[in-house]
């Protein structure tokens, strides 16, 4: 069986290597010819899977995306084909969630304006929106959701209407899948009128797709409204954002929010899963033997004093300012902001981190954001 995967999918050969002959490839630049004689394909979020692409394969016995989004992928052309196909929904939920966390963490350090006693809006409620929430409740921070589907469909959370959202929240975080039609369709979600209509000095954080904001309008918004700030993680035409926005966006990144290695193991393994299923075969790998040893056994906190010293914690597990420092050198030149997220293999999740009391205080709050605990 020959299995075609993304170059920067890790954990390929232990898992899937048993079942055939692995060979990698950069999917950004996939064509027809590399595919014609593949019987499963393992792709991420850059390879557009569509009939240009398989027209010329008539063997294909799976399509993998180790993604939570499938705006890449043409869902209909796979099922006409009777192509078994399968998404790894919620894989990197948690990296997105501490990774807009954190990035609130450091703009309220960055403007010393604290995050505690701030409302955060959470746009899209789904499993990203969520972990986000996550983080948010363990810390003791007002949310409010905006998720039209979810109340539709009897969700028993509380749900606000977007214009409400951006009336009351000093925070707004993006977590939508990118749609180009339908009633709540999320491509220029928010265009020229709805940025303006933002409360001053509001955060807006980007972690879904670049297209749901506007970066024309967002860059024109920006050079008359500094009071606003900006964290970007995806961007309107990547691999090549807008040069002249980065300036304006206090955090910037190259689409690695969900790029924990947890979260990348837990991709490639939902579909080791799943390739399995369709084979008819047991799957006996276990995800945790693929990942590192702990850089740290574990830290003692004697008390998280304020929100600096939460930062610091976060910062010890990920350091959002590296990326972004990176990303100012390297996205101009060519090709960096895929090689930034080719080489991207530094980070892991709260929960690699054990976290102790060395002191009187209770630090379990910490469990709840994600660490684990250690019992003294
Ligand atoms: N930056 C990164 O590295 C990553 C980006 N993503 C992106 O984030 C998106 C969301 O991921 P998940 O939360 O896991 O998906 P999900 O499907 O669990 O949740 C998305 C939620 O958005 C809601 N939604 C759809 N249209 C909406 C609208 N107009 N207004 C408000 N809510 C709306 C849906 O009802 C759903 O509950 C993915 O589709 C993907 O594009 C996901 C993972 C990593
Ligand atoms: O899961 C998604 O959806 C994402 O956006 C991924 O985190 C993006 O990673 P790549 O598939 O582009 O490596």
């Amino acid at each position: 069986m020959k299995i075609l995967a993304d170059e920067n999918m890790p954990y390929v050969q232990q898992l899937f290597g048993d079942l055939g002959t692995i060979e990698t490839v950069n999917g950004r630049e996939l064509a027809p010819e590399q595919v014609k004689d593949v019987d499963v394909l393992l792709v991420r979020s850059v390879t557009q899977v569509n009939q240009a692409l398989l027209a010329e394969n008539n063997q294909l016995k799976f399509v993998g995306s180790a993604t939570i989004g499938t705006d890449h992928i043409d869902l209909d052309y796979l099922a006409n084909r009777g192509i078994p196909f399968s998404n790894a929904p919620g894989c990197n939920a948690t990296a997105v969630g501490e990774f807009a966390f954190i990035a609130m963490l450091e703009l309220a350090q960055r403007f010393n304006s604290p995050l505690k006693g701030k409302v955060v809006g959470i746009v899209g409620a789904g499993n990203t929106g969520t972990a986000v929430v996550k983080c948010l409740e363990a810390y003791g921070i007002e949310v409010l959701l905006n998720d039209p589907l979810l109340e539709q469909s009897g969700d028993p959370r509380d749900f606000v209407s977007l214009d409400t959202l951006i009336e009351k929240c000093d925070v707004i975080s993006l977590h939508v899948p990118i749609t180009k039609s339908g009633e709540h369709k999320t491509w220029y979600l928010f265009d020229e009128a709805r940025l303006n209509s933002l409360s001053a000095n509001t955060w807006l954080l980007n972690c879904c797709r670049g297209e749901v904001i506007d970066n024309r309008a967002l860059l024109k918004f920006k050079q008359q409204r500094d009071d606003v700030k900006v964290v970007l993680d995806v961007w309107e035409g990547e691999p090549n954002p807008m040069p002249e926005l980065v300036p304006y966006v206090e955090f910037c990144t190259p689409h690695i929010a969900g790029y924990s290695l947890e979260g990348k193991a837990r991709g490639t393994y939902m579909l080791y899963q799943k390739l399995a299923e369709v084979l008819q075969i047991n799957a006996d790998k276990q995800m945790e033997s693929l990942l590192p040893a702990l850089w740290s056994e574990r830290v003692l906190v004697q008390e998280i004093s304020d929100e600096r010293a939460l930062l610091q914690l976060a910062r010890f597990v990920y350091d959002l300012r590296d990326d972004d420092e990176l990303f100012r050198k390297q996205f101009l030149n060519n090709q960096g902001f895929d090689h930034m997220r080719k080489n991207h293999t530094h980070r892991r999740e709260f929960s690699a981190l054990k976290v102790g009391n060395s002191g009187q205080t209770n630090v379990n709050w910490l469990s709840n954001l994600g660490f684990s605990g250690v019992e003294l």
